[in-house]
């Protein structure tokens, strides 16, 4: 079966959407293994950003997961990688369909408030990050 890491970021914390997101990939069928409510520290975020330090948004992007509480999440269920990639929507407010979380909840692209791996190798990458290796950095 496979597993995938989603979070509810910082501002679907502070707007009360936690139980709405569970509840959606509940209402799916799918299985919450394992669920955390933490503020990362940047260490955390900048490896689980990793890939974009190149990227001119990199330093918002940080700042901005560790600007309070995120809840994170193992999840697992048939394809969940791909599912819940349809399930959470386009980055882009204008690309996000209704019905998908983003489409419903983000107007803008750095406050969308979920992520999910975007493929298998991610989704252990982030697991990793997450839930062992480094989750003592995690205050
Ligand atoms: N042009 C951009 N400006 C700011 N943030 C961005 C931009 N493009 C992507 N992002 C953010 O980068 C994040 C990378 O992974 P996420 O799925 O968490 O959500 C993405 C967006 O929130």
């Amino acid at each position: 079966m496979e597993k995938t890491f989603l979070m509810v970021k910082p501002d679907g914390v502070k707007r009360g959407l936690i139980g709405e997101i569970v509840s959606r990939f509940e209402n799916k069928g799918y299985t919450l293994n394992r669920l955390k409510m933490v503020t990362p520290s940047v260490e955390v975020a900048e490896a689980h950003y990793a890939e974009h330090k190149e990227k001119p948004f990199f330093g918002e992007l940080v700042e901005f997961l560790t600007s309070g509480p995120v809840v994170a999440m193992e999840w697992e269920g048939e394809d969940i990688v791909a599912v819940s990639r349809l399930m959470i929507g386009k980055t882009k407010p204008l690309d996000a369909q209704p019905g998908t979380i983003r489409g419903d909840f983000a107007s803008t692209m750095s406050q969308n408030v979920i992520h999910g791996s975007d493929s298998v190798a991610s989704a252990e990458r982030e697991l990793a990050i997450w839930f062992a290796e480094i989750a003592s950095h995690v205050s």
